[in-house]
């Protein structure tokens, strides 16, 4: 799996656009740096010059001004080691501060994506953790563009010496740069494409580390005994990753063996040259010396200037992939002419929908022909797997269907912007989130804005029976639902709580009554972790929250669903079945047949309780 490199004017723009992150995260900072590397780098100079002063002046016996140069070589010392110091204080916050605004870009980008295909995709997920990468540590940018620079000045400073003992070879000197730079360009381009290809592994290796590290899977990971399992398959994707490393990190080492020992010819010729030379006096034994220094001063300049511009080269690369996020269109087509939508007055349509999760997945729905009219209750049954999560997903345009329409009050909602659509919807998902957060926070994140007031989230508790059991808490509901993470060191709390599954159930069913005023609510499986008594008074709370509204219910608890307005059975993608509880039950079709076969269940159960009664002993 490889992906196109960017192109020379993507870089140049991935270019500009870093720079002007960094200069736009931290403009003060990134001055301060600039200003001290530059004193550091004049300080030896001025070490130099002032030892050379101070020789001098004792070879001239001119010890009066000696002091003076001691105190300035102090004091020139003293400001070396505060700039170096200086130097790494603003360097590390030039990366905090660019950090902080590379993050912000991507992340507002990831949660501008209107779909959920993407978080399926392998591509975006690895593009998504190399950008991150990238975001870590941008001050390197900085660096490497100020190591080029100071390679500049050093080749420059030693060429015009070494030009003037021989033109020439000062030409194959700076020549013989090229192949490197070439051919270490070429290898970054492959060590970048090498992370991208070892992405997935590295994804499935921190996968296992999070399984074993995590609440949510230790029970299952002890009681089935996992863990050796998984620790020899994270190993196994961490040795994959890191054979792939290795070849790199080999294949640069012979490419860079051999590039040393190019220059090394280069250098040792320029020697055999200049030694002749001066063997037929055409060279002082002094130019000899400053041909060796001055070779060596170029070599390990240029060494360091093609380092560094390949160094900028493969963050430039990585930054691609975080440009490519940021900038990307935000998933799902936009219609060109995005329109308002009112207030639900008719009903929700769905017009010959066929969905598939991709070209090479199996089709889900299959032409479903559906009305949900408003102010009614539509109940979606059928067995596991026949889509009616799936339904439910492209009612909130999670996807787009493949091919047909639904239409909100005739308006097709792939014209409408999915926020708008959204701002609409309540919902209950069947794989509801727990968050790690207070109580307040898990109620209030089911309508943000809304829920400032501290009443109305005990009043949707209270709707999803839940209040009671929040008020009992040790903080109430500033508890935290988490045993993760510290809790509130300014509430004093020692550490968070955690609730039953049922609980967890009815706080995201309290989600679902802050925004009890959408015109739409969507409840799938809403009481599946309830107990007979809870799941039997949340459907009366429901069923009153729903009245005069529109709703589309899940729920395999066929009893739960008997008084819906119209109960739709899903079979093989198409509506199979549609009507009221007594009309299905009537034409004695699947419903009839899974419902007869429910309430059999409990028949049974009843029955072997009443021969257990009967047959006790007396
Ligand atoms: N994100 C996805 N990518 C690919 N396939 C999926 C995805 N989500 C669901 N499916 C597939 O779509 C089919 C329908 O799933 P869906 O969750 O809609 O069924 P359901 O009727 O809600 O089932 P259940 O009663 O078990 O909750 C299943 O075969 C499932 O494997």
């Amino acid at each position: 799996m490889s992906e196109p490199a960017p192109t020379r004017r993507e870089l140049a723009r991935n270019a500009v656009r870093a720079a002007a992150m960094v200069w736009r995260s931290a403009p003060i900072h990134v001055l301060g740096y600039l200003a001290v590397t530059l004193v550091g780098s004049a300080t030896p100079v001025a070490v130099a010059w002032l030892t050379k002063a101070v020789l001098d002046g004792v070879a001239r016996g001119q010890t009066s001004a000696l002091l003076n140069l001691a105190v300035a070589i102090a004091v020139v010392t003293a400001v070396a080691t505060a700039v170096t110091h200086a130097g790494h204080y603003l360097r590390a916050e030039v990366d905090r501060r660019t950090a902080l605004r590379a993050k912000e870009e991507l992340f507002a980008a990831v949660c501008r994506v209107t779909g959920l295909a993407p978080f399926e995709s392998p591509a975006f997920l690895d593009r998504l953790r190399l950008a991150e990468q990238s975001a870590s540590n941008p001050g390197r940018l900085v660096d490497t563009a100020l190591s080029v620079a100071r390679g500049t000045v050093t080749v420059a400073g030693f060429v015009g010496s070494l030009a003037l003992i021989n033109p020439a070879f000062t030409v194959v000197v700076l020549l013989s740069a090229v192949p490197a730079l070439i051919i270490e360009l070429r290898m970054s381009r492959q060590r970048v494409a090498m992370l991208w290809r070892i992405g997935p592994a590295e994804r499935r290796e921190l996968f296992y580390a999070h399984l074993m590290s995590t609440a949510d899977a230790a029970k299952e990971i002890r009681l089935f005994d996992l863990g050796a399992f998984l620790r020899l398959r994270m190993l196994a994707e961490l040795r994959t990753a890191n054979a792939a490393r290795r070849r790199m990190d080999q294949r640069e080492f012979s490419v860079q063996a051999s590039l040393s020992g190019a220059s090394a010819i280069v250098a040792g010729a320029g020697l055999v040259w200049t030694i002749l030379a001066a063997g037929r006096g055409q060279l002082s034994v002094g130019d000899v010396s400053m041909f060796v220094a001055a070779v060596a001063g170029v070599q390990a300049a240029l060494n360091v200037m093609v380092s560094a511009g390949v160094m900028v080269y493969e963050q430039l690369l990585m930054f691609h992939h975080h440009v490519t996020i940021v900038t990307a269109e935000p998933g799902l087509p936009a219609s060109s002419q995005a329109r308002s939508l009112p207030p639900l007055r008719r009903g929700i349509e769905l017009r010959d929908v066929w969905f598939r999760y991709g070209p090479d997945h199996p089709w889900i729905l299959r032409g479903v022909d559906l009305f949900v009219p408003n102010g009614e209750t539509v109940a979606l049954v059928g067995r596991n797997g026949a889509g009616k999560s799936t339904l439910v997903k492209l009612l909130c345009r999670f996807y787009d269907p493949t091919r047909g329409a639904i239409l909100w009050d005739g308006v097709d909602i792939r014209d409408v912007p999915p926020e708008t659509l959204r701002a609409r919807i309540g919902a209950v998902f069947q794989d509801f989130v727990s968050y790690e957060l207070t109580a307040t926070d898990n109620i209030a994140v089911g309508d943000l804005p809304a829920a400032q007031d501290q009443t109305r989230i005990e009043q949707a508790a209270r709707d999803a029976g839940v209040h009671d059991t929040v008020a009992a808490l040790p903080y109430g509901y500033r508890t935290l639902l988490s045993r993760g993470f510290p809790a509130d060191e300014e509430e004093e709390q020692e550490q968070g709580v955690l609730l039953s599954g049922g609980q967890w159930q009815r706080l995201a069913l309290a989600r679902a009554f802050l925004r009890r005023d959408r015109d739409l609510m969507i409840l799938d499986e809403p009481s599946a972790g309830l107990d007979p008594e809870a799941e039997h008074e949340v459907h009366s709370q429901l069923a009153r929250l729903r009245s005069g509204r529109t709703s589309v219910v899940i729920s395999h608890r066929l009893g739960a669903v008997r008084d819906a307005d119209r109960i739709v059975v899903l079979t093989d993608g198409v509506v199979a079945e549609e009507g009221t509880h007594a009309a299905l039950l009537a034409e004695g079709g699947t419903y009839a047949q899974l419902f007869t076969r429910q309430a059999a269940g409990y028949l049974d159960d009843a029955d072997t309780a009443a021969t257990e009664t009967a047959g006790a002993p007396r």
